[in-house]
């Protein structure tokens, strides 16, 4: 009988670490690592499945919020961490923990980053956002004109004060992207494990610090340099255009890789679009609406006729039911209606990456005016997560 309970001290919370990157076939936390993983641990949010006192799946989840379409921010919640021994897979034991978890999250949303396509569907995790690899021929990578402002390097300590504030600061831009937890900076920032070589760099313009960008770059061989954009934020498109003349102006680099939305508008930075080449389109968001009648509040919608939308949800049944949608906003309703969706596709439509009409045509949600209900979904921007957990 598989018992799920709440991890409360250090020693579950290292077996747990171990247990989960055991099942991703990675090692267990080193001694030097473990001082680095434990703020992420954020107490009454870390769960474990027990056959007797043997733990045998994890799954944990930070605090965090998340910007919706039309701006509002909404509590969240990052689920992470999910694997099972694998003494004991295909036996139920992260349904048991997916249940428990989104039965007690106390956020109306959560999202997680897949391992595999085929596990979260059936908890009600839709896929919501996509990401785009970024591959910049540096070489040629000519931006006219000067820069606005400045830029000046960061030593370590700086950075670790700074970054969070700028991040936070600087607000979060897209449907999809989330404020970051003490845990997730304490990881980022680490320089013991993994980041010798990491480059902080700040923009500043006429207000203050407005951008920063942190680096790494790679040598291959015959002084071939490889850069790799770690993370990368700006308030205003100054800062944006600068931070990108810094970097393709840098000595020795050969090729720059970042992530990117889809939509990203880097390209036409360039007197030569070309050099931007996307090397691939991956899944990103995987979005799961725990309280959907306040999530389907929570945003705006664009103009179009209203539609009536129905919600199966097995794991969550309080989301059940029927849903007017229309330019003014959603509240549930007792009308016929006009699309039935399970409660993970309304997920992949709900940040507006996905439409009713494509889920419609591959047979995956049944009724009638897709189209409406693709207008009224649909976002001027597409979403996207820069912050990776
Ligand atoms: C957010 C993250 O942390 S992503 C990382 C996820 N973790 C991993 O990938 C680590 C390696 N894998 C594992 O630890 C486990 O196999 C898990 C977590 C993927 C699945 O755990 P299990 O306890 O085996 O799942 P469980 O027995 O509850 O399976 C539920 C259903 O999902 C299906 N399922 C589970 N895993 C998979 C999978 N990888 N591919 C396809 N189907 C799957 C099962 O067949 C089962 O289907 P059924 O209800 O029709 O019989």
């Amino acid at each position: 009988m598989t018992e799920i309970r709440v991890l409360t001290d250090e020693a579950q919370y290292r077996a747990h670490s171990t247990l989960f990157r055991r099942a991703m076939h990675w090692g267990p936390p080193t001694d030097e690592q473990w001082p680095i993983v434990l703020p992420s641990y954020e107490p009454g949010r870390v769960l474990a499945a027990f056959e007797g006192d043997e733990m045998v799946g994890t799954t944990q989840s930070f605090g965090s919020s998340m910007v919706v379409p039309g701006g509002a921010v909404v509590p969240h919640a990052a689920v992470s961490r999910v694997g099972v021994r694998a003494d004991y897979t295909r036996r139920g034991v992260v349904s048991a923990l997916m249940q428990e978890q989104l039965s007690t999250l106390p956020e109306p949303v959560a999202t997680l980053r897949a391992s595999e396509g085929r596990i979260y569907g059936r908890f009600g995790y839709g896929l919501a956002g996509r990401v785009r690899f970024l591959r910049i021929d540096a070489k040629k990578a000519v931006i006219p004109g000067s820069p606005a402002g400045r830029v000046r390097m960061v030593d370590p300590d700086t950075s670790d004060k700074l970054l969070p504030e700028l991040h936070a600061a600087f607000g979060l831009d897209r449907p999809g992207q989330i404020s970051r937890w003490p845990g997730w900076w304490a990881r980022a920032l680490d320089r013991k494990t993994e980041a010798e070589n990491r480059v902080m760099v700040v923009h500043s313009g006429p207000d203050g610090d407005d951008g920063y960008v942190c680096y790494k770059v790679s040598e291959d061989k015959d002084f071939k340099h490889s850069m790799e954009i770690e993370d990368i934020a700006w308030a205003n498109a100054d800062a944006w255009r600068d931070l990108w003349i810094y970097l393709t102006r840098l000595d020795l680099i050969d090729e720059i890789n970042v992530d990117a939305a889809l939509d990203d508008p880097l390209n036409w930075l360039f007197e030569d679009p070309r050099v931007v080449c996307t090397k691939d389109v991956y899944d990103q968001i995987w979005l799961r609406l725990v309280d959907a009648p306040r999530m389907l509040a929570a945003r705006t919608y664009g103009v179009g006729e209203p539609v009536v939308i129905e919600v199966h949800d097995k794991l969550l049944p309080a989301n059940d039911g029927c849903y007017r949608v229309s330019a003014d906003g959603a509240e549930r309703v007792d009308q016929q209606a006009d699309i039935t969706i399970p409660v993970e596709l309304l997920g992949a439509v709900y940040l507006g990456d996905t439409k009713f009409s494509d889920l419609a045509a591959a047979k995956r949600i049944e009724g009638s005016r897709f189209a409406e209900a693709d207008a009224l979904f649909a976002g001027p921007v597409a979403p996207l997560c820069s912050t990776f957990f």
